[in-house]
C-alpha cells in the first residue's frame, strides 16, 4: 500500500499567526491542512494517510476532516519535541496498518496544499524503480554559506544546486530502520527524511518537482498561495 504521512506539527512561529498555527488558517473557506490533504484524498494510488498533528490540535483537526468529509486518514498522533521524533511517531503509527514489507510512504509537509496528483504519482513510480524519491526543483539564486561573524565562507555552483521539497518518498521499512538506527546512536536533530537517509548511506534520488509546490513559511508565502490557486481557477497564464 501507499501512504502519505503529512506533517501538522509545527507551530507557525516562523508566521507569527498570533494564536492559531499556520495549518489551520482558512484559504478560500478551508484549512490550508485541508487543501494539502485533499490531493492526497483524491489520488487513486494513496491508500491511507497518517497525519502528525500538535497534541493540542487534533481534536480540531478531526472536525476539519468531518466537516470536509476527508475518508482516507487512518491515524492521527501527537507530535514529538522536534521534527525528527515527530516523523518517527508518525511512521510508527505506518508501520501498525501497513500490510507488506513493499508498502511505500510519502512524507510530506501540511503546509504544503499545492502538491499534485502527478507528484504524488511520480514519486511512487520513483520509488518502485530507484529506491527512493526526494522531490527537488533547481536553486533560482545564489546559495551562499555564511560563518559566525556573518561572512561570506563558501560560494556553491548554482548549477548543482537544488533545494529539498517534498514529498520524500520511501519505502517504509527503509526510513524506520534508520529512524531507529538513529535513536540508538542518539542523533536526533536532523531537519528532515533525507538528511537522515544520507547520514546513514543510502543513496538519494532526486525528483524535480514543480516551482509551485510551495511551503508556507512567513507570511508573504500565504498571499503567493492565494494567488497561484487564484490564478488557477481564473486562467491558464504560465501553464499552472
Ligand atoms: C522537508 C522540507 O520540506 C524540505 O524542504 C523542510 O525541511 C521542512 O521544513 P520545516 O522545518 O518543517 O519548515
Amino acid at each position: 500500500m501507499n501512504i502519505g504521512l503529512i506533517f501538522a506539527g509545527g507551530s507557525g512561529v516562523r508566521m507569527n499567526t498570533k494564536g492559531l498555527p499556520k495549518q489551520f488558517l482558512e484559504m478560500n473557506g478551508k484549512a490550508i491542512i485541508i487543501h494539502t490533504i485533499e490531493h492526497f484524498e483524491k489520488c487513486k494510488a494513496i491508500d491511507a494517510i497518517v497525519i502528525v498533528c500538535l497534541k493540542d490540535y487534533i481534536e480540531y483537526l478531526e472536525d476539519l476532516l468531518d466537516r470536509d468529509r476527508i475518508t482516507k486518514v487512518k491515524k492521527i498522533v501527537p507530535g514529538g519535541s522536534c521534527g525528527q521524533e515527530s516523523i518517527y511517531h508518525g511512521l510508527c503509527a505506518a508501520e501498525e496498518i501497513s500490510e507488506s514489507e513493499d508498502d511505500i510512504i510519502l512524507i510530506h509537509d501540511g503546509v504544503r496544499p499545492l502538491i499534485s496528483g502527478k507528484l504524488i504519482h511520480d514519486n511512487i513510480n520513483m520509488v518502485k524503480e530507484k529506491g527512493n524519491a526526494i522531490t527537488v526543483t533547481p536553486a533560482t539564486e545564489t546559495i551562499i554559506q555564511v560563518g559566525g561573524e556573518q561572512e561570506i565562507t563558501n560560494i556553491i555552483d548554482r548549477k548543482s544546486c537544488y533545494t529539498a521539497k517534498a514529498p520524500q518518498s520511501f519505502y517504509l521499512k527503509d526510513i524506520l530502520d534508520v529512524h531507529r538506527q538513529a535513536i540508538k546512536e542518539n542523533k536526533t536533530d536532523r531537519i528532515d527524511s533525507a538528511s537522515l537517509m544520507k547520514e546513514f548511506g543510502h543513496t538519494l534520488h532526486t525528483l524535480e518537482g514543480p516551482t509551485e509546490n510551495i511551503k508556507i513559511t512567513n507570511p508573504s508565502d500565504f498571499y503567493i498561495f492565494r494567488a497561484i490557486l487564484e490564478a488557477k481557477e481564473n486562467s491558464q497564464i504560465f501553464g499552472l
